[in-house]
């Protein structure tokens, strides 16, 4: 996916996004970081189509997103956002079919092809044990993995996820970070992400993009673009990078710069 250019505005006047360029990698993770209010959902959702850019395109297998169907955009690319809404009395596996709705047509529907999708996104996510569970009668580390299980019903080979493990637990971020590891490195799944946990992204993302008030300040390999003057530059917080012989690379955040009143 080939992000040309990306100007964006939502009320005409002020742009949230300015002139964003990136590709980003087939098969590979990757993690967007910034500041709150700096673009991050706004750019997943112009590249999932949410949101038409003043400026620029996004072009998906040499096509422009805005000139695909929204069912054709939706067999490619599944998002799972950093709110989500059901009904509470749903259960866990009706909404997991809901992931299905793109390949249904008016006329057909592969029922085989169903079934198999849900329950491959049902083993993914380790649901089993819940799926006649209704949403109010599960954790919110279950909830998130159910609005992922949705996305993965979708079996699409693209994935975005934006903040896929705030308010979560160390156990269940861990669990949803580990999830999309397997999912990317056992599925060849493409995931892009928003994280606001530094050492989440440099642990396991394969790219790293910076974000900066509507602008890519840097992207690359995340050892090589989380610098602490990075990091200052980005977040005004400064940071000690550290390395530990079996944790590898992390970064201690040590003080706020803080302006002047
Ligand atoms: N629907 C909207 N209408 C108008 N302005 C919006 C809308 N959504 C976001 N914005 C503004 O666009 C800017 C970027 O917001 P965005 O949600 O993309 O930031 P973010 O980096 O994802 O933030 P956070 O980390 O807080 O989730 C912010 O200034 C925000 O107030």
């Amino acid at each position: 996916m080939d992000v040309n250019g990306i100007t964006f505005s939502y009320d005409g006047n002020v742009d949230r996004l300015h002139n964003v360029q990136t590709t980003i990698q087939h098969g590979k993770i990757t993690t967007i970081i910034g500041p709150n209010g700096c673009g991050k959902s706004t750019l997943l959702n112009v590249m999932s189509s949410n949101g038409k850019p003043r400026k620029g395109e996004v072009i998906l297998d040499g096509k422009a997103i805005a000139r695909y169907r929204p069912v054709e955009l939706a067999r490619r690319l599944a998002v799972v956002h950093q709110q989500n809404e059901a009904p509470d009395d749903l259960t866990v596996e009706r909404l997991i079919r809901f992931g299905r709705m793109p390949h249904k047509t008016m006329f057909s529907s592969n029922k085989q092809e169903d079934e198999e999708a849900v329950e491959w996104a049902i083993a993914c996510t380790n649901l089993e044990q819940r799926r006649f569970r209704t949403l109010d009668q599960l954790s919110g580390g279950e909830r998130q993995r159910v609005w992922i299980a949705m996305a993965l019903a979708q079996r699409t080979p693209i994935l975005f996820l934006d903040e896929p493990t705030t308010y979560l637990d160390m156990f269940y971020q861990l669990e949803i970070m580990e999830l999309i590891q397997r999912l990317n490195q056992a599925y060849g799944l493409t995931i892009v992400m928003v994280l606001h946990d530094i050492n989440q992204a440099l642990r396991y993302s394969d790219v790293i993009i910076a974000m900066k008030e509507g602008r890519i300040l840097a992207s690359g390999h995340p050892q090589e673009v989380l610098t602490s003057e990075l990091i200052e530059e980005v977040y005004d917080v400064q940071v000690l990078i550290r390395r530990d012989p079996e944790a590898g690379l992390y970064i201690v955040p040590m003080q706020a710069v803080l302006r002047p009143l």
